[in-house]
């Protein structure tokens, strides 16, 4: 990569918020990375999956349960689970829309219960992505999810948050904890786990929506994002991924969201990418998520360089990486082997990522000085 090429977006406004709750500042003390090596040390295979430093902004922590945790979970808590085992579960995995996955990525939380299990699931994934090259993870978790089938707040998040409170010492990854609201529950339910979280004084740093999206418009929870903005949450929503473009102008006018989560569906008015270009919201894209969840038909129907083209602040992230084939690193893989993504495309990616992060100035510099100096 071209060290001197100015390879940054432009920063994202000041929003004038407190510092959010971020875990980890220093920058990791590791082995060289690949990105360090000389071209000529590695192979091509190597080459082609060159790992840049990125923030992931868009993950689904319990999305990252892989099929061989779900039985050792089962196992040592005594459940027993609805198929014979790995294989059966393995076959599973395909999915026609959101609504086939949202059935399976549900029933295989049974698993999580005890603490240990959140921090087991946790650890997973932190290490994964450390390897994948995130040096920063924003991590979206589901707590009705739990409540529902009796598991309490403070087992789900304390056991989460107790994995990445030693997130830098343990990956070399800055890491902070959104809580996610499903959007088809009530409102009356989403304030009443507001209200739980923050009575426990949950170290969130930020709220999102998520879930069955056709029908539970981003209107639905005006209240809930009016009452988490005035909490000091950072505040992000899921839009535009199954549903219309209407609902990304609703995330934006009626819950002020700073960020969309996939959005792709924006590329259908001109008028609403306008407008996310002219504002530099950013867009958290998960192609191989895209494609799984039959959004797009293969990932060179993606529309994400046309949304690179038109000058949208989009970034890659994994969404539900145990569910959907590939960690951020898979991501950009096979986005390249597809459409011959460029180092400049990716260092964009990377540099979008991280100015869209709810970091703090101080570690989006750190993270945009490692790099450019990659
Ligand atoms: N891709 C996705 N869309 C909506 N809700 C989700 N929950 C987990 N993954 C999701
Ligand atoms: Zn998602």
């Amino acid at each position: 990569m071209d060290n001197n090429r100015d390879t940054t977006a432009e920063p994202l406004p000041q929003t004038g918020l407190p510092a959010t709750e971020v875990h980890g500042t220093e920058l990791p003390q590791t082995e060289p990375s690949e990105a360090d090596l000389p071209e000529s040390e590695l192979s091509d295979a190597e080459a082609a999956v060159r790992i840049v430093p990125v923030a992931e902004l868009h993950l689904h922590i319990e999305g990252t349960l892989q099929p061989e945790l779900i039985l050792e979970l089962a196992a040592r808590n005594g459940i027993t689970l609805p198929y014979s085992g790995l294989e059966e579960l393995r076959g599973l995995y395909e999915f026609t829309d959101l609504q086939s996955f949202l059935d399976l990525y549900y029933a295989n939380m049974a698993v999580l219960q005890t603490e240990r299990d959140f921090a087991d699931m946790t650890r997973a994934y932190l290490a994964r992505a450390a390897a994948a090259g995130v040096r920063h993870a924003e991590i979206m978790m589901d707590p009705q999810a739990h409540l529902t089938r009796g598991v309490s707040l403070e087992t789900c998040v304390n056991g989460v948050a107790s994995a990445l409170a030693t997130s830098q010492e343990d990956f070399g990854m800055s890491t902070l904890l959104i809580a996610a609201f499903l959007r088809d529950q009530s409102e009356e339910s989403a304030l009443e786990v507001l209200d739980g979280l923050l009575a426990m004084n949950a170290p969130i740093a930020a709220i999102g929506l998520d879930s069955a999206e056709v029908g539970n418009p981003p209107a639905k929870f005006e209240r809930l994002f009016a009452k988490a903005r005035e909490a000091g949450l950072r505040l992000t929503a899921h839009a535009g991924e199954e549903g219309p473009p209407s609902y990304i102008i609703e995330a934006l006018d009626i819950l002020e969201v700073e960020r969309i989560d996939h959005g792709i569906r924006c590329m259908e008015d001109p008028d609403l990418v306008e407008r996310l270009v002219a504002d530099r919201i950013p867009l958290t894209v998960c192609p191989l998520s895209n494609v799984r969840l039959r959004a797009v038909d293969t990932l060179a129907d993606h529309p994400l360089p046309a949304m690179l083209a038109a000058g949208l602040n989009v970034s890659v992230n994994s969404d539900d990486p145990a569910y959907f084939g590939g960690y951020v690193d898979d991501n950009f893989s096979q986005l390249k082997a597809v459409f011959d993504l460029s180092d400049f495309d990716r260092s964009r990616l990377a540099a979008n990522s991280i100015h869209s992060s709810f970091a703090s100035e101080e570690r989006k510099a750190e993270l945009l000085d490692e790099l450019n100096r990659g």
